[in-house]
């Protein structure tokens, strides 16, 4: 559904992928696992058409992505929340999320955008900058989701967030996951979070996949391995 293959890039001379294949099916939670600087950033900023990849592809159901621009790669179902968030602050949380609908939702949020995240409903006239952390890692995932994406990817969500939202958010994307039919990579360095999530690992490593395991063979020890220092 999700195919990457052979995937490479960098920032000027240093090349940072190398030649990265994943292929994830419809409703598949991935976990991208590496330590600081391995090159989780890059690979999802390389999949958003952020960073200019230097070869290889990416195919959302079929449809080549690779070489077109963010803007249309968020058209053709793909969504991106990216590392600290990054909502706008000055903005109110409904502005927020509407900065993800696109132009023919005519302003309106989903109702079940607000099902999903009730405390954004309460909370829709308040300035994003004024909310905790977890809440602003909800609505950096709703405004995500208001684009209708067939694919979310998510980078270090549990980053600066308390283990009782950590919960929360791993309850969150698992049902939307199945509500939405949604194919979902996740890179994190937190194991626990994605042991609860995820049906598949990936280590990154300088940019080379270097493990890969399924749900039922995941050994949390290997991975920590990967992840100490
Ligand atoms: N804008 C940039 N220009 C040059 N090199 C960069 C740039 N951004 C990242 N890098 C380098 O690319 C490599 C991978 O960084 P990246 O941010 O993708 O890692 P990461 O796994 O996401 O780490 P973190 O958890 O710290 O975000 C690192 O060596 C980093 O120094």
């Amino acid at each position: 559904m999700f195919s990457i293959s052979n995937l490479a890039s960098g920032y000027g001379q240093s090349q940072i992928l190398h030649d990265l294949d994943l292929d994830v099916d419809k409703q598949e939670i991935v976990a991208v696992m590496g330590r600081n600087g391995m090159g989780k950033t890059t690979f999802f900023k390389t999949l958003m058409g952020i960073v200019n990849q230097t070869r290889g592809s990416v195919k959302v159901d079929g449809i080549e992505v690779a070489g077109m621009d963010t803007h249309q790669r968020v058209e053709n179902g793909v969504a991106y929340v990216p590392q600290g968030r990054m909502i706008f602050p000055g903005m109110t949380v409904l502005e927020n999320i509407q900065t993800g609908l696109p132009a023919s939702a005519g302003g309106k949020v989903p109702e079940d955008l607000y099902q999903l995240f009730p405390v954004l409903h309460e909370m829709r006239k308040r300035k994003g900058g004024n909310l905790s952390g977890g809440q602003q890692q909800q609505l950096a995932i709703a405004r995500a989701l208001a684009t209708n994406p067939k694919v979310l990817l998510l980078d270090e969500p549990t980053e600066g967030i308390q283990p009782s939202i950590i919960k929360d958010i791993a309850r969150t994307l698992k049902e939307i996951r199945t509500l939405r039919g949604l194919t979902i990579v996740v890179s994190e360095q937190v194991l626990s979070f994605t042991m609860e999530i995820a049906d598949r690992f990936l280590v990154i490593e300088k940019g080379r996949f270097v493990l890969e395991e399924s749900r039922q063979n995941a050994d949390e020890t290997t991975i920590s391995r990967y992840l100490s220092v």
